[in-house]
């Protein structure tokens, strides 16, 4: 369970968050679906610990990420970049971020088949398509057998066959019991495996509940989505 509420983050006289209140259930993919520099990252950043609020609290299982004793093993996390130094092997990458965390070093070789990398562990990361390393984040996302996935954009640069696979991931995920918060702009991918939304539209949360309950009066999530976050009257305008 993640769970933020009122999450308020301020820069200097810019308000960047304003009251976000956010659930993420067990069992169910959560998406947080926003325009460009609505605040999704800021959001995330915050959940995971990489960043303070200025109000408000957001939570994994009730208690700060910070202070999670076994946080990779709590909550799995994929941000933007692979996050490993590119002279770095795939397998090199995940072996270390397994033992400094106390996952078994099996576990290395079950995600790579998991993300597709199977055939690419022992290919340096600096050599990596963004795709590939799209692949690799989610596969440190995944090392912990986490109860909560958090996934920022994970369908950015990933082809089909990956996006397909992600679809399959998450899925199975929350068909198991867990708690996946995935952010995305893309309508169509997020229609496709979202249980639950929550739309935030210049630091504020304009729609949150069912994906049914929010599409409901519009002909699809993406009609509902425009309409929510003003996109084209802005456009229009
Ligand atoms: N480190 C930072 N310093 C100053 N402003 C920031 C910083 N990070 C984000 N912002 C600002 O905060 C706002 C929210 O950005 P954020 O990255 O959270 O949006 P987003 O919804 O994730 O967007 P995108 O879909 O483009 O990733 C934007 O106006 C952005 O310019």
């Amino acid at each position: 369970m993640l769970s933020i509420e009122k999450l308020g983050k301020r820069r200097g006289s810019r308000v960047i968050l304003a009251d976000v209140d956010l659930r993420a259930e067990p069992g169910k993919v959560t998406a947080f679906l926003g325009p460009n520099g609505a605040g999704k990252s800021s959001t995330l950043r915050i959940l995971l610990g990489l960043d303070r609020p200025t109000s408000g609290t957001a939570l994994v299982h009730g208690r700060a990420y910070r202070s999670l004793r076994d946080p990779l093993r709590t909550v799995g996390s994929m941000l933007d970049g692979p996050g490993a130094h590119p002279s770095r092997t795939a397998r090199a990458h995940l072996a270390w971020i397994a033992r400094s965390n106390g996952i078994p070093r099996r576990r290395v070789a079950e995600v790579l088949e998991q993300v597709g990398l199977a055939a690419h562990g022992r290919g340096r990361v600096g050599g990596f398509s963004l795709g590939m390393g799209r692949r690799l984040g989610l596969a440190a996302a995944l090392l912990g057998e986490p109860e909560a996935l958090v996934l920022d954009e994970p369908v950015n640069g990933l082809d089909a066959e990956g996006v397909r696979r992600l679809r399959g991931l998450v899925r199975a995920h929350a068909a198991d019991g867990g708690t996946v918060l995935l952010s995305s702009h893309l309508m169509g991918e997020v229609a496709a495996v979202a249980d639950d939304v929550v739309v935030i539209s210049g630091g504020r949360v304009v729609a949150a509940g069912p994906l049914s309950d929010v599409t409901r009066g519009h002909a699809s999530l993406e009609d509902a989505y425009f309409a929510l976050t003003g996109y084209e009257r802005a456009e229009g305008a």
